[in-house]
């Protein structure tokens, strides 16, 4: 984005800053390519011209609403204007199509009620402030008046508001799209009470968000050729199944949990739970309450909730009893059995829970007793039966709580959807997809892996649609524009998921070969394959991790679960057991499995099922108008009123706000319109702005006098080259200068 700029004394400038990112001062000398600059913050410093960005004199003090209004297009600016903004409230601003919105962690009512729908309804985008109202009712029209189907695409980081964003246009659109008058439970209040189902399921608080979810959601709204919502689809992605197992302070396991144990007296009997203190799953962490959160309310919130998705009582029942089942199995504590190697329920407290979750389960005792303690290994030619050591029971145990706790969810996505119903008749969707953001913490694992993996599909999608929208503006207003380059991530999706070759694939390949290959020989094959791609490398003192270079930034992932997280299968003791339970709900979640792949022959896996999922999005998003929102969470302490400069950066970049407007940048990212143009400039050539020519010639005739190069002139406005703006007010700023002591100097003569 930096642009070789001439400034000139009394130029306002824009310096980096290690502390606040950016700092604002004018020009008090120039010294070569040097500038001394006085700081706002009172100091003086002297600096490389190249190292500086012009600060835009006639910046309006409550910013402007979109980006590309700004006079300077640049990194500071775009910071400047966000920062201004959230001041005010304003927490919505465009940047051309884009809607940026920075978390204002209060609740601002006024902005998302039934009037402010009315007002949204069919107004101009730009003409109010930006919404996301705004963005819904966008995408609504063109799918009426276009009959094209439309997407909404919601990202950014763990906490930045994705979820609150996401029910807002929910919301919107129901309104939009909903029926009047009353037929029972309708389409839209069924997709708006999925919320709170998947919210109670899928969410957790960890130290990021309260309020997280541990999914990705995409739904597709379809709308009949009258514009009313005909049917719905929900799919989810990955949910983090770890968490029901581990979890530590300051986070708390999934929000169901601490509900059933707050449940009213006969259901805390009937599913025979206690205190969330009681339960090992939950107390390993010492958040147990949440401020701001009432577990007994939303106990009965999402049983309501349930009412309107179309879960039975019957069904609520099982699923509360499943809940409470898992709780149980965490407390199934083992010690070392009377044979070598082999454990047992250790105490009468364990048996105790054991007796409680077969109860719960519906299913033998003694059945899922050995189905913790002992595993059957089938070999060529004989079946063995091998006893478990406490700490492989314990694993064991585990692993069956995980994949009885997914399989849950994926019945509640199922359910939801089945309820809410299809139409196979409808022609237009919106979509709008709630999905995680790039992530890079200490440790990273397979979770982070997809994730990032996501977000690397949707930027390149994102890329080439910005970049389309670009080409058309110009086109439209009659520009000639030679194709610019864009940053594209086509190298690094390669290495992660081309077939075969790629790391998912690679991965593939070492879990079909277990227990031959373990996660230090896939580090080594990794390591070996890879050692010359550029977007791959070794840290130097790791033995077993690799790291990817995202567009978003350098990853290190330890491969240290790599194997176990991306095996997708179930023990076969524990399907076993739980497809032959009594209860109906609970043998529905573990069905036969199809004759071949119980000889497990077809291995599959988590990561090979998720990049086909992707890729299926990917399709349906395609064939989608997208639109999109980036969310930005100002600060991590989740606060109103902080502004991190660094931290919003850092997203503006992760999540490709930074390089869209590179790519604008690289065009012509200053706009004005004729008019305009003259107001600000006509005092450049003074002969010009006195004479009553027509608007182009004018802005031609300025041009030509301050002798600018490389800029166009459309239809209805003059586009310049980034830095020209800066440059143009450079000589504004002298010639206002000279005036100013002329009049002082004939003043004093006088
Ligand atoms: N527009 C808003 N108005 C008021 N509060 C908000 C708004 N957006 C977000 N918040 C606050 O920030 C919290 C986090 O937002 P949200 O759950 O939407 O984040 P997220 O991006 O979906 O995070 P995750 O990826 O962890 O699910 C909310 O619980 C709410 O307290």
């Amino acid at each position: 984005m930096a642009a070789s700029v001439n400034f000139a004394v009394g130029s306002l400038v824009w310096i980096e800053d290690p502390d606040v990112s950016w700092i604002d001062g004018q020009v008090l000398a120039i010294t070569g390519d040097e500038l001394k600059v006085q700081c706002t913050s009172d100091k003086t410093v002297v600096v490389k011209a190249s190292s500086v960005y012009p600060k835009d004199p006639e910046f309006p003090s409550c910013g402007v609403d979109d980006m590309t209004k700004l006079a300077y297009l640049n990194e500071p600016g775009v910071l400047q204007n966000l920062k201004v903004r959230y001041d005010i409230n304003e927490i919505y601003t465009y940047t051309g199509n884009i809607l940026i919105a920075v978390n204002p962690f209060r609740r601002l009512p006024h902005l998302y009620d039934g009037h402010m729908m009315e007002q949204y309804k069919g107004a101009a985008i730009g003409e109010l402030s930006p919404h996301p109202f705004a963005v819904a009712d966008a995408a609504y029209r063109q799918m009426i008046n276009d009959q094209i189907s439309q997407s909404i695409l919601v990202s950014g980081e763990s906490g930045a508001g994705k979820t609150e964003s996401t029910k807002s246009l929910m919301r919107y659109l129901a309104f939009m799209g909903g029926r009047s008058g009353n037929e029972g439970q309708s389409v839209e209040q069924k997709v708006l009470e999925s919320n709170p189902v998947l919210e109670a399921f899928g969410n957790a608080k960890t130290v990021r968000n309260n309020n997280s979810s541990r999914f990705g959601k995409f739904v597709e709204l379809q709308f009949d050729d009258r514009g009313r919502i005909s049917g719905a689809a929900i799919r989810t992605y990955l949910l983090e199944r770890s968490r029901v197992c581990q979890v530590s302070s300051p986070e708390r396991n999934y929000h169901c949990f601490y509900m059933l144990c707050a449940a009213p007296p006969e259901d805390i009997k009937k599913f025979k739970v206690g205190s969330a203190r009681s339960f090992r799953y939950l107390n390993q962490s010492e958040c147990i309450e949440l401020d701001g959160l009432d577990d007994p309310k939303e106990y009965l919130v999402t049983r309501k909730a349930m009412d309107v998705v179309g879960i039975s009582a019957e069904e609520q029942d099982a699923i509360f009893r499943v809940v409470a089942a898992v709780l149980h199995l965490g407390n199934i504590v083992f010690a070392k059995g009377s044979e070598p190697d082999s454990s047992e329920p250790k105490d009468d407290d364990a048996r105790k829970h054991l007796k409680i979750a077969a109860e719960l389960f519906m299913c033998d005792e003694k059945g899922l007793e050995d189905s913790l303690c002992k595993r059957v290994i089938v070999t060529r030619d004989d079946v063995i039966m091998k006893v478990l050591d406490p700490v492989a029971a314990t694993i064991n145990r585990d692993a069956l709580a995980k994949i009885v706790y997914s399989r849950l969810f994926d019945w509640l996505v199922n359910k939801i959807n089945s309820s809410i119903g299809q139409d196979p008749d409808s022609k237009s969707l919106i979509g709008v997809l709630d999905i995680y953001g790039f992530e890079s913490f200490k440790t990273n694992s397979f979770e982070q892996f997809c994730i990032n993996l996501t977000n690397e599909k949707l930027q390149q999608h994102f890329n080439q649609h910005v970049f389309k929208m670009e080409q058309e503006e110009y086109t439209k207003e009659q520009i000639d524009w030679s194709y610019i380059e864009f940053i594209d991530n086509q190298d690094v999706l390669d290495l992660i998921e081309k077939k075969p070759g790629g790391i998912l694939a690679l991965l593939d390949e070492a879990c079909s070969m277990f227990p031959k290959s373990t996660n230090e020989t896939f580090a080594t094959k990794l390591y070996q394959t890879f050692k010359d791609h550029k977007r791959f490398s070794k840290p130097k003192l790791a033995r077993n991790d690799f790291t990817v270079c995202h567009y978003a930034g350098d990853v290190t992932y330890q491969t240290e679960f790599f194997l176990d997280k991306n095996k997708d299968y179930v023990v076969a003791e524990h399907q076993a057991l739980l497809s032959a339970s009594k209860c109906s709900f609970v043998s529905s979640l573990f069905p036969p499995l199809p004759e071949e792949s119980s000889k497990s022959s077809k291995f599959s896996s988590i990561g090979a099922r998720f990049k086909q999922q992707l890729q299926s999005l990917l399709e349906t998003l395609n064939a989608t108008e997208p639109h999109y929102i980036r969310c930005v969470k100002p600060n991590n302490a989740l606060k109103p009123a902080i502004f991190e400069n660094a931290n919003v950066l850092q997203q503006l970049r992760c999540g490709g706000v930074m390089e869209a407007i590179r790519i604008s940048c690289a065009g012509y990212p200053t706009r004005k319109h004729f008019n305009e143009f003259i107001a600000r400039f006509g005092i450049l050539a003074t002969n010009v702005s006195n004479l009553s020519c027509d608007e182009v010639t004018a802005c031609k005739k300025i041009l030509e006098k301050v002798k600018l190069e490389g800029y166009q002139v459309g239809k209805t406005k003059v586009f310049l080259r980034a830095g020209q703006m800066a440059e143009l007010d450079a000589r504004r700023t002298e010639v206002l200068g000279r005036s100013a002591t002329f009049i002082q100097r004939k003043f004093l003569t006088y």
